[in-house]
């Protein structure tokens, strides 16, 4: 694998025999995303994209191809996922899950407490982090999760519409959380949304999927200066230019899930 290349699959297909005469959720994906990099998913509904994501997570095995993806600290976690619904550990305090996975790691105390007090500041937590889950609200808990999955510094982040159930203020306050915190750790990133605006506001690169069974319809750069501000990338031309872009080639693979 070329140096700065941290994930490549090659011809990678997902059939589910369990489906009468086999559903091909995934078919033929070949491609590599770099170290470092922010890479969205989009496409329709049941194209494959948790299928996909489940498989760089080693939660699911492709039915053919190859995936492979580049270690370069065996102390690590290879990945951490991220979920829509919040998957935060109810009877912990925030601490203790931003604590969770260095624990498992028996990574010593006083290190824990110093990079768990880090992202539960970066997510602007710091007077709930001896609450419960139950004290928070939702927005509160999904920030949670951002901050375990940073906390514990995997090779590799996956996160399947993390911001998904949000309400429109908590997702913008969330964007740009991940942003600033991504932008701190330059971790190699896995997302997939369903919302073009939320891809080009955080990818560097934006793969479209088709209809089922999901293949790469086309991979799209998002060429938007980083640092990203959220609110002003989205008054420039050039984000409107991607914006219609993608929405052309999506369109046409929704109304084909659809059909
Ligand atoms: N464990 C499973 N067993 C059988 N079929 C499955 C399984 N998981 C997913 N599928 C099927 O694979 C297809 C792709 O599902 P997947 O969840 O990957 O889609 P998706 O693009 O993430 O959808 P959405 O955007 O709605 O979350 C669907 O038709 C689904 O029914």
């Amino acid at each position: 694998m070329d140096e700065d290349i941290r994930i490549s699959l090659n011809n990678v297909s997902k059939v589910f025999a369990s489906h009468e005469s086999g559903l091909i959720a995934v078919h033929d994906v070949t491609l590599t995303i770099k170290d470092g990099e922010f890479f969205c998913i989009v496409g329709p509904s049941g194209c494959g994209k948790s299928t996909l994501l489940r498989i760089l997570a080693g939660l699911e095995n492709c039915s053919s191809g190859e995936v492979s993806i580049k270690a370069t600290d065996t102390s690590r976690p290879l990945n951490t996922m991220v979920f829509q619904e919040q998957s935060v550990f109810p009877w912990m305090t925030v601490r203790q899950n931003v604590e969770y996975g260095l624990r498992m790691r028996r990574i010593p105390k006083r290190e824990r407490a110093r990079i768990a007090d880090y992202y539960i500041g970066m997510i602007g937590l710091t007077q709930f982090a001896n609450a419960y889950p139950c004290q928070l609200s939702g927005g509160m808990k999904q920030r949670v999760s951002v901050a375990r999955a940073f906390a514990n510094d995997p090779e590799i982040l996956l996160m399947d519409e993390p911001f998904g159930a949000l309400d429109e203020q908590n997702r913008l306050l969330l964007q740009q959380e991940l942003l600033r915190i991504w932008e701190g750790s330059n971790k190699t990133t896995v997302f997939i949304t369903h919302s073009i605006d939320e891809a080009l506001c955080l990818g560097d690169r934006v793969l479209i999927m088709t209809a089922r069974p999901g293949e790469i319809k086309t991979i799209i750069p998002v060429d938007l200066p980083r640092p990203r501000d959220i609110e002003s990338i989205r008054t420039t031309p050039k984000y409107n230019a991607l914006y219609q872009m993608i929405w052309l080639q999506l369109r046409d693979e929704v109304f084909r899930a659809k059909n």
